[in-house]
């Protein structure tokens, strides 16, 4: 049974990942380990790049067979900020993968928020008066009135980078 290494502590995450990778033919472990990036990565660049590091950090440190990275940001787009997640899956062999999934426009207030510094999820926990909104819903959850949380977004991230990665096995592999 191979076994897969998640880095982070992050709940919605782990959810995510579980909801893909049957537990009949992964064992999955969690473990939280540094990206690399900014703790509020401001970018799809560094966002991709903090979901890469993740990956890797876990496979070394779990001595996985697979790492799996997934990672929030924001980026700005003529000139408003937008919501990105990346996602980025590692193997032993060298091989890493990567996905993007959803993005959405943040509130103008929201907005604001990242330009004074500070970081998504204590923005959304005063925007929503919630907590642990990254623990839970997500910006993604509370901005879709609750019909996509961050994990069943995290998940598709995770069906991408296991769909790919099952296509790069079989079909021969390129690196990201
Ligand atoms: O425990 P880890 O895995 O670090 O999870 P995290 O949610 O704290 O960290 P991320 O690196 O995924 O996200 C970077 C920052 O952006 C915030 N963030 C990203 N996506 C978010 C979302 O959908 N809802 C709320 N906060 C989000 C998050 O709280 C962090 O402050």
């Amino acid at each position: 049974m191979k076994t897969v290494a998640v880095g982070t502590n992050n709940e919605a995450k782990i959810a995510a990942v579980r909801a893909v990778l049957s537990e009949k033919e992964y064992r999955i472990v969690s473990l939280e380990v540094p990206s690399g990036v900014s703790a509020q990565p401001l970018s799809d660049e560094e966002t991709r790049l903090g979901a890469i590091g993740r990956a890797k950090r876990a496979l070394e440190a779990a001595e996985a067979d697979i790492g799996i990275g997934l990672e929030g940001g924001v980026t700005k787009i003529d000139g408003q900020w937008w919501l990105c997640n990346w996602g980025a899956l590692a193997d032993r062999n060298g091989v890493v993968v990567a996905a993007a999934g959803a993005r959405l426009a943040l509130p103008p207030d929201v907005g604001t928020g990242i330009e004074a510094g500070r970081e998504l999820g204590d923005v959304m926990e005063a925007y929503t008066g919630r907590r642990n909104v990254r623990r839970k819903e997500g910006a993604v959850g509370v901005l879709t009135n609750g019909r996509v949380d961050r994990s069943a977004m995290f998940s598709h991230i995770v069906e991408l980078l296991a769909g790919q990665y099952e296509w790069l096995c079989q079909n021969g592999s390129f690196h990201v």
